[in-house]
């Protein structure tokens, strides 16, 4: 068995790592943190947990929980993890990062979206990118996993067919993105209050949310020149999931079974990536709690331009289900151990 350990395991992505480790077949949870809750019963912070998980949360340094388990996932707000990890502690386990201490590739671009220095820049180059569908040879080789932002999961799947296989004006990428309330996590937040967010769609950080460096580096990665989008998330009032709606000009007149055929070859062994009939698009509620991506387009014969629609639950696929998935690769697992789930609707 796989022993692991959640840093932040309080957290919304904690919670739902909990639950997909704790069934998962070939994984024990050893050890799980908080500070606020140091002591506390887990099923004490979390009530589905009631009579399930009543295991104690402990307020231990990274470094000593590193020498008990074989993997650490850590689910804490940016800019902690850079200054707790070091190769030291790398030594004694794996880490899969859910922040975003790691993922880009870039230091000064990192300091510039983040407006912090980073913790152990050494390690950035160490790091694998865990977009599971992009990166898994990458990823069985590697100790030090940053598994990718919510956003970023589902815009990157959705549009990396177009970029690699060059349909697109690389220049004409518009990324229009809505989140459920959980991607802004657990802690108080006047935004998220329920009548500040309730009824109301609002979108934020226009021009500047930190997923956009994230978004380009990853599909300036699949080609050969680089990428810009202009991103614009948008908080929606509901629980978990996020769908994404991208516009971009197509290089010439293709036909909807000429782009099909390039999805359905890119995605061919993807057992996550759901590429929908003709005609149905993703909607949210059709992937909550599972780690399905799912994806569809429509091309608009009037300005020749494609518009392509994906949809996550954040939770999971962009957060703990593909931090699970990362897990499954580095131990040489089936990927989908543990992650086999159908979509619950309706919750
Ligand atoms: N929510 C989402 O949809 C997604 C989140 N992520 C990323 O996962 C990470 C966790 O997010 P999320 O679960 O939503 O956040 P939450 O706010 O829900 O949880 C944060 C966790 O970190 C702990 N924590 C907070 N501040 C500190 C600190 N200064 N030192 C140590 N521990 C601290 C909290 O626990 P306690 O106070 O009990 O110690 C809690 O367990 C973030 O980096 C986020 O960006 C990634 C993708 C999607
Ligand atoms: C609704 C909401 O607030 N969402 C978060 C993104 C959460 C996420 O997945 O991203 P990270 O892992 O990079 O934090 C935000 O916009 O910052």
């Amino acid at each position: 068995m796989i022993k692991a350990g959640i840093i932040g395991a309080t957290g919304y992505a904690g919670q739902e790592l909990m639950r997909l480790l704790m069934q998962h077949p070939e994984c024990e949870v050893e050890v799980i943190s908080s500070r606020t809750y140091k002591n506390t019963n887990y099923d004490q912070v979390y009530g589905n947990f009631m009579g399930i998980a009543s295991d104690k949360l402990v307020d231990e340094e990274i470094d000593e929980i590193s020498k008990k388990v074989d993997v650490l996932f850590i689910a804490l707000p940016h800019g902690i993890a850079s200054n707790k990890i070091s190769s030291k502690i790398l030594e004694n386990t794996k880490i899969i990062d859910l922040g975003a201490d790691y993922r880009l590739n870039d230091l000064s671009v990192y300091e510039k979206w983040y407006g912090v220095s980073h913790g152990s820049p050494e390690l950035i180059e160490e790091a694998v990118y865990g977009l599971c569908e992009l990166k898994r040879q990458d990823v069985k080789k590697s100790n030090l996993i940053a598994n990718p932002g919510c956003y970023t999961t589902c815009s990157i799947l959705s549009l990396m067919p177009l970029v690699k296989n060059n349909l697109i004006d690389k220049g004409s990428i518009i990324v229009d993105a809505k989140s459920g309330v959980t991607g802004a996590g657990r802690a108080l937040n006047l935004g998220t209050h329920y009548t500040e967010c309730n009824e109301s769609i609002k979108a934020y950080k226009i021009a500047s949310h930190r997923h956009t460096p994230e978004i380009e580096q990853e599909l300036s990665g699949v080609t050969d020149s680089s990428i810009s989008i202009s991103f614009t998330p948008h908080l929606i009032p509901m629980n978990r999931g996020i769908l994404i709606t991208a516009y971009a000009s197509l290089n010439k007149k293709y036909t909807y079974e000429d782009i099909k055929e390039v999805y359905e070859e890119c995605y061919k062994d993807e057992q996550f990536i759901r590429l929908l009939p003709e005609g149905v698009f993703p909607e949210t509620k059709w992937v909550k709690g599972s780690n399905y991506c799912d994806i569809n387009f429509q091309i608009d014969e009037r300005t020749n331009r494609i518009i392509v629609l994906g949809a996550i639950d954040n939770l999971i696929k962009g957060a703990a289900g593909q931090a699970v998935q990362n897990m499954n690769i580095i131990f040489g697992l089936k990927e989908s151990t543990g992650l086999e789930v159908i979509p619950a609707f309706p919750i």
